[in-house]
């Protein structure tokens, strides 16, 4: 059993420990408490995802990204009205700075909807993912797998999340059942003599409940502390890194941090391989404020909200806005009306 400890920066939590005995669990929860409010940020172990699953995972990923450019293009997200595909490094932004890293979107895997209705403009977000069926077949069922495990595995904290708020274990289901958000990205960060900077991704907090991040081998991943430091989140070997999102600091006043994080691209003739699933709500849900017990709300912060990027607490409205931000490309090819209607002539 591992004991909660600091590897190097940041808690390890064993998720294990969840599930056993009552007395082990009490000291489980109150542990992953002060986790949550001070960072949002820890190692996972004791997940239970087969490793076999995960190098598969990452080995396929990296095929896909050795792929010549011209299969990629077969499924540049551009294609997609929904947001799915292949993006090439330089074609992401956060902030309205170049993101460099190529990527493979998909998400929960459904149909299009055929007239999306003016008040429900997320529905755009439904559709098919693109898949390289012809240049890599296997891509496919891995990542439809590995999706399926890394949402049992974001439940599973959700669910200990709730309880450290003093709250039933399925508090947030009424907003996740019967189909979570389900976002799910292979990444490829290539060295840096390619780059005009050294923003792999910027310094952004994410979205939704929460994300499970898999890192290969190479460092780059940065959190930044309540007080402003920068502190370093390298790879550990058989380890998620689980970020709690807005949604969660939202949902608590506060309570619980989601922390600004970004990735600096690696040095020259070094790449760096991620996979980052973010696990949110229903498009068609409202972000609740739930009532934390009274200690709890001594230690609530209340909300931040970032001028260039506000949070909203109508989950669909706000993902589909940040998708159309961070892919200026596929929201001005599928989305210039409402581009327009959203955010005024400026874009
Ligand atoms: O690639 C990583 O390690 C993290 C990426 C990330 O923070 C994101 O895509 O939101
Ligand atoms: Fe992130």
């Amino acid at each position: 059993m591992t004991v909660h400890t600091t590897v190097p920066n940041l808690p390890v939590v064993d998720i294990g420990r969840f599930h056993e005995g009552p007395e082990e669990r009490a000291k489980f929860i109150d542990e992953l408490r002060d986790i949550l409010h001070d960072h949002g940020f820890f190692y996972l172990t004791g997940h239970g995802v087969d490793p076999d699953l995960i190098s598969e995972v990452v080995a396929t990923a990296k095929k896909f990204f050795a792929l010549p450019l011209d299969e990629k293009l077969k499924i540049e997200m551009i294609r997609s009205p929904h947001f799915r595909g292949y993006n090439r490094a330089g074609s992401e932004h956060t902030r309205g700075e170049k993101d460099w890293r190529e990527q493979l979107d998909i998400n929960t895997e459904g149909e299009a909807v055929a007239n999306v209705p003016e008040d429900q403009p997320w529905l755009h977000l439904r559709g098919p993912n693109q898949w390289p069926d012809q240049a890599l077949p296997e891509l496919k069922p891995l990542l439809l797998a590995y999706q399926a495990e890394v949402t049992r595995i974001g439940i599973d904290v959700l669910k200990a999340i709730a309880v450290t708020l003093g709250q039933p274990e399925d508090v947030f289901a009424p907003i996740y059942e019967p189909s979570p958000s389900q976002l799910l990205k292979i990444i490829r960060y290539p060295g840096r003599d390619a780059a005009d900077s050294d923003q792999g991704v910027g310094a952004h907090k994410d979205g939704g409940f929460v994300t499970v991040l898999l890192q290969d081998t190479v460092p780059g991943l940065r959190v930044r502390t309540e007080e402003g430091e920068w502190i370093e989140a390298p790879p550990v070997p058989g380890t998620f890194v689980i970020n709690t999102g807005e949604l969660l600091e939202l949902a608590t006043n506060g309570f619980v941090r989601a922390d600004v994080h970004d990735v600096v691209v690696p040095p020259a003739g070094v790449e760096r391989f991620s996979v980052a699933f973010f696990l949110g709500a229903r498009y068609d849900a409202t972000i609740p404020v739930i009532d934390l017990p009274e200690e709890l709300q001594r230690k609530e912060r209340g909300i931040s909200v970032d001028p260039l990027n506000p949070i909203f607490r109508e989950v669909g409205i706000n993902h589909l806005k940040s998708r159309l931000r961070s892919h200026p490309d596929v929201a001005e090819a599928h989305h210039a009306p409402l581009v327009e209607k959203l955010f005024g002539k400026a874009g």
